[in-house]
C-alpha cells in the first residue's frame, strides 16, 4: 500500500519504517527540515534500538522516503497518517494545535480518496473535529480513522512489529477493510471499534498503567516501614493472572512524554464532561510525591544535604531512550541542586539531550558511571541502564568519598550488596543492606 506519515518523531518514524519494512511504500513527512536532513543521510535523528538498520535496509530497497514536502507525501499515497505531538496546554488538556494544523494542510493538498489514519493520542471527539476541517476544505472523499499507538520507547520497533493488538476505531466499512489488510501482517488480534472507543481505549490503558505503578509505589513505602521487600510482594501478586506481572516495578515513579501527559489529559476529559475521576487524580499525586522518596532517603543518610557532592547515575526516563520529556531526573537534580549539592551526572545516552534543556554550574557531566561517582558522598541511580547493573561495585566504592548508593530503580541484589561497604536504601526492600555499614557524614 502507498502511505505517507506526516510527523516523524518517536511514532511516525519507527511507524513509518516498520511499514516499509512489511513492503508497503512510505513517505515520511516532517516539518523539521534537519530531522528530514539527518534522515536521508540515512542516520536516525532519535535513539532507538533496531531502528537505524531498518531506515538504511529500506531506504536502499525504495520503500522509504523522506521529505518536508506535504503535498507530495499526500498527493502519493492512500493512507495518510497523522502522527504529531499532543503536547500538554498549562491546564493540563492536549494541545491540539499541531493536529488541526496537519488536518488542515492534508485536506488543502488532497487529489484523490484517502483513508486519514490518526495515530497521535487525542482526546475523544478529536477524530470527528478533524472530520469537519478535512470535509469543509475538500471536495475528495475520504475516511477518518482513529488506530491508536501502544509502542513504548527504547523497544518501540519490537513493539511496532509484534504489537499486542490493534484497534481500529472507524464508521467506514470500506476504510475498516484495508486498515485490517494492513495490519494483518503483524497480529491477528484486531479489534475493531467506533472511533470514540478506540480514542478512549488509549487514555485508559494509559491511565491503567500509570495506576498500577502508583500502586506498587505506594506498597512499597508501607515496606519500607513494615519490613516486607517489594520485589517479592509484586512477585507474589504478579502470578495471578487477573493482577500480571508486567507494570509492577516499584522506582522513583513514572515519567516520559506519554504517561504524565495522558494522565493529566483524562482527569481534564473526564473534568470537561462533569466527571471527577479522584482514582487518577491519586495517581498523578503519588507519583508526584515518589520522585522526591529517594531525597528523603539520600538526606537519612548524609544528614545534612549542603556541601556535598551527589552522583546521579541516569537522566533518561528509561532505559534504552535519548528522551528526557517528564524525566523524574530533572526534579531531583533540581531539589539537589537547590539543597546546596554539587551534582555529577551521568547517562550513557540520553546526556546531551538533558544538558541542552538543563545547565547549571552545580552540574559537572561525566564521561562514566565511575567518573561521576569519583570522589562523590552518595549515587542515586535513576534509570536501570545495563551498564549500571553490571557495574563492579567494588570498583566503585573505592573511588567514593563516602559509599552511600540510593538504588532508585531496585536494580542491585542483596548478593550483590552484602560483601560491600555500601549505605544502600532502594525503594521498598528495608532488608536489602549491609550490616556493617561505614558512613561519614
Ligand atoms: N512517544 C511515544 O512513545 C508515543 C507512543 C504512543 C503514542 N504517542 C503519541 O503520538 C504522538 C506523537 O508523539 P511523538 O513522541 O512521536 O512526538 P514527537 O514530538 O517526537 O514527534 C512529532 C513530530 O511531528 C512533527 N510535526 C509537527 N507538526 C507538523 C506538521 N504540521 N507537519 C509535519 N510534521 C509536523 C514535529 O516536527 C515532530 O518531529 C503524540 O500524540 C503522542 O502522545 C507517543
Ligand atoms: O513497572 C514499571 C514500568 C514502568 N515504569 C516507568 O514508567 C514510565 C513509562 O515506561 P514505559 O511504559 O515502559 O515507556 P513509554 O515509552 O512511556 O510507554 C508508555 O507510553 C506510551 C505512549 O502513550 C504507550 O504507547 C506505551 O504503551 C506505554 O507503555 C518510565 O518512567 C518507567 O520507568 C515504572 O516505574 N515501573
Amino acid at each position: 500500500m502507498k502511505i505517507s506519515v506526516v510527523g516523524t518523531g518517536y511514532v511516525g518514524l519507527v511507524s513509518g519504517v516498520c511499514f516499509s519494512e512489511l513492503g508497503n511504500q512510505v513517505i515520511c513527512v516532517d516539518k523539521d527540515q534537519r530531522k528530514v536532513d539527518v534522515l536521508n543521510k540515512l542516520q536516525s535523528p532519535i535513539y532507538e534500538p533496531g531502528l537505524t538498520e531498518l531506515i538504511e535496509k529500506n531506504y536502499r530497497e525504495k520503500r522509504l522516503e523522506f521529505t518536508t514536502d506535504l503535498s507530495y507525501g499526500v498527493k502519493n499515497s492512500d493512507i495518510v497518517i497523522i502522527a504529531v505531538g499532543t503536547p500538554p496546554l498549562p491546564n493540563g488538556e492536549a494541545n491540539l494545535l499541531y493536529i488541526e494544523q496537519v488536518a488542515t494542510e492534508i485536506a488543502t493538498e488532497m487529489n484523490d480518496y484517502k483513508i486519514i489514519m490518526t495515530k497521535s493520542t487525542v482526546p475523544v471527539g478529536t477524530n470527528h473535529r478533524i472530520k469537519e476541517i478535512v470535509s469543509n476544505l475538500t471536495k475528495f472523499p475520504f475516511d477518518v480513522v482513529s488506530v491508536p499507538e501502544f509502542l513504548r520507547e527504547g523497544s518501540a520497533v519490537k513493539d511496532t512489529l509484534n504489537p499486542d493488538r490493534i484497534v481500529i476505531g472507524t464508521e467506514s466499512e470500506a476504510a475498516m477493510k484495508i486498515l485490517t489488510d494492513l495490519h494483518k501482517p503483524l497480529t491477528d488480534n484486531i479489534i475493531v471499534t467506533d472511533i470514540r472507543s478506540a480514542e478512549m481505549i488509549k487514555y485508559a490503558s494509559n491511565a491503567f498503567l500509570a495506576t498500577k505503578i502508583s500502586f506498587i509505589n505506594e506498597i512499597a513505602n508501607i515496606c519500607d516501614k513494615v519490613g516486607a521487600d517489594v520485589t517479592k510482594v509484586a512477585e507474589g501478586m504478579g502470578y495471578d493472572k487477573r493482577i500480571g506481572a508486567a507494570f509492577l516495578n516499584a522506582g522513583i515513579g513514572y515519567g516520559g512524554s506519554c504517561f504524565p501527559k495522558d494522565t493529566n489529559a483524562l482527569v481534564q476529559i473526564a473534568g470537561n464532561a462533569n466527571y471527577d475521576f479522584k482514582l487518577l487524580k491519586s495517581v498523578i499525586e503519588v507519583n508526584q510525591n515518589q520522585r522526591f522518596n529517594i531525597m528523603e532517603k539520600l538526606k537519612a543518610s548524609l544528614t545534612t544535604l549542603s556541601g556535598k557532592t551527589v552522583a546521579v547515575w541516569g537522566l533518561a526516563f528509561k532505559p534504552n531512550t535519548d528522551d528526557v520529556r517528564d524525566a523524574p531526573a530533572f526534579e531531583i537534580i533540581s531539589e539537589l541542586v537547590a539543597n546546596g549539592v554539587k551534582v555529577k551526572a551521568f547517562d550513557p545516552i540520553a546526556q546531551e539531550n538533558f544538558r541542552t534543556q538543563f545547565n547549571h554550574p552545580d552540574i559537572q557531566w561525566c564521561e562514566s558511571p565511575l567518573d561521576a561517582a569519583k570522589d562523590s558522598d552518595a549515587i542515586c541511580l535513576l534509570t536501570e541502564w545495563d551498564v549500571f547493573k553490571s557495574i563492579n561495585l567494588f570498583e566503585v566504592q573505592n573511588v567514593m568519598a563516602n559509599p552511600v548508593l540510593i538504588d532508585g530503580r531496585n536494580v542491585f541484589s542483596k548478593e550483590q550488596i552484602s560483601l560491600t561497604k555500601f549505605d544502600y536504601k532502594s525503594i521498598g526492600r528495608p532488608g536489602i543492606k549491609n550490616e556493617k555499614v561505614l558512613v561519614k557524614s
